[in-house]
Parts: structure tokens; sequence; C-alpha cells
């Protein structure tokens, strides 16, 4: 499927009047609001504003993991709503990466397999598997740590193998749902320190969601919400 999908353009992302609403006639909740959003590749970009504005519902939508009502997602140009079930799941897989506020990590594999995984489920062959997995740990600062399962490593330690495994199978995008909620402030400022620096070295574009005025202020562009709605 990856090669159905055309990644010439320099937008990575484009949203067209995307709205999703939750709940029925009495309890309805605009979550998106005719959100019209270009993420250019090599972007570092936060998506902010107030809890319920809508942050994880944006990026739930661009990640494929939930439908919008209506409007449009394109990937590098394509429409993602003309994929089927099953390439849409392809599209999860080999064009998006997620790190998640609560890691995500699988608990019974150590630290180096959970970055392995989605290789092995992209039919990378084992030699390029373990020398991706070695490098990408290096940078995240992992190395004599690469045998440990998630519940020995540190809540920071986690994240950065979630980064890691995110990066490694080489997305478009990574997408973050306030990756740092969950790490006290000096370690959530070093983790988007790491993240910064992997954007700046690979020119991978991320897009992340955060609360956070330390966080916020690492960001090349801010992505304002309130009520659904971009802002200025
Ligand atoms: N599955 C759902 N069912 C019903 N309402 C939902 C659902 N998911 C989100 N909402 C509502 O949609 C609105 C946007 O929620 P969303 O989680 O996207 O906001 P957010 O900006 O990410 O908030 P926070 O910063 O607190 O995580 C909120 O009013 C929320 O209550």
């Amino acid at each position: 499927m990856s090669t159905q999908l055309k990644l010439d353009s320099q937008s990575v992302i484009q949203t067209k009047h995307l709205c999703k609403s939750y709940g029925d006639k009495d309890t309805l909740v605009k979550a998106l609001d005719d959100v019209t959003l270009d993420v250019k590749r090599g972007e570092f970009s936060a998506i902010v504003g107030p809890s319920g504005s809508g942050k994880s519902t944006l990026l739930q939508m661009i990640g494929g993991l939930d439908e919008s009502d209506s409007g449009e997602i394109f990937l590098a140009g394509n429409n993602i709503a003309d994929l089927s079930s099953s390439a849409l799941t392809q599209y999860r897989r080999d064009h998006i990466g997620f790190i998640f506020q609560s890691y995500n990590l699988i608990p019974v594999l150590s630290a180096a397999e959970n970055v392995e995984y989605i290789m092995l489920l992209q039919g990378i062959d084992k030699a390029e598997r373990k020398e991706r997995t070695f490098e990408i740990l290096k940078q995240v600062g992992l190395i004599g740590r690469e045998n440990r399962r998630p519940g020995q490593l540190s809540g920071g330690q986690q994240q950065r193998v979630a980064v890691a495994r995110a990066m490694v199978s080489k997305p478009d995008i990574i997408l973050a749902d306030e990756p740092t909620a969950n790490l006290d402030s000096k370690t959530g400022v070093e983790l988007l320190d790491m993240m910064k620096e992997l954007n700046e070295v690979h020119n991978m574009t991320f897009l992340f969601s955060t609360h956070d005025p330390k966080i916020m202020d690492r960001a090349s562009r801010l992505i304002k919400m309130v009520d659904g709605k971009l802002t200025k």
C-alpha cells in the first residue's frame, strides 16, 4: 500500500474543513469544528489549548485512529478517506509514528524488542532490524539498557523507547499526544530536547500536543485550539 501513496509533497499532512462531534442532540460536543491545517515536512509543531479544546481528537483523526464526520485529511497529497480498512491499517503502520502519554510499550518485550517489533511487521530482514534498532537506541541514549523490559525502566526511559519505536520505521510524521504529561518537568524537557534534536538531524516531522509552557517554548510552531477551532 505504501507505494500507492505519493510522498512528494512539501505538506506532510493537510486537513480540510475537518469536523467531529460526540454525543447526540442534547449532549452534542463539537470536538473539531472546521479545522483546516497544513503541516510541512520537518516541522516541530505543538498543538496547544485548554482541556477539551480538541487536541487529542485532531491527533486521532490525523493518525487514522478514528473517523471524522466530514472534511478531508491528506497525507502528502493523498486523501486517506480513499483507503480501505486494511490499507488504513498499513497507513498507520508505514506512515505514522505514535507516541502516547502512557508510553504503551509491550510489557513482556525488552526495550530493543519493542523497537524492533514494527520492523518485524514490515517484513524487514533480521540484520537490518538489529542494526536500525541499535542505531536508534544509541540516538535516544539507551545503549546498555536495551535488554530491560519497560517495568525495569524509568518513565523517561520508557518514553525514550517509545520515541525510538516511533522513529525507527521512518514514518512521514510522528504524532504525540501529551508525550511529557506523565513525566516530571525536568525529564519532560529533556525528552522534548531529544525529540527536537531528532527532528533537526533527520528532518523528521513532529506534531505533538501539550499543556506545558516549557514544552511549548521548544516548538517551532504553535497551533492554537479553542472549542474545536483553530485560533490565532
Ligand atoms: N469518545 C468521546 N466521547 C464523548 N466525548 C468526547 C470523546 N472524546 C472527546 N470528547 C469530547 O470532545 C472534546 C474534545 O476532547 P479532546 O480530548 O480532543 O480535547 P483535548 O484538548 O485533547 O483535552 P485534554 O487537554 O484534556 O486532553 C471534549 O469536550 C471531550 O469531552
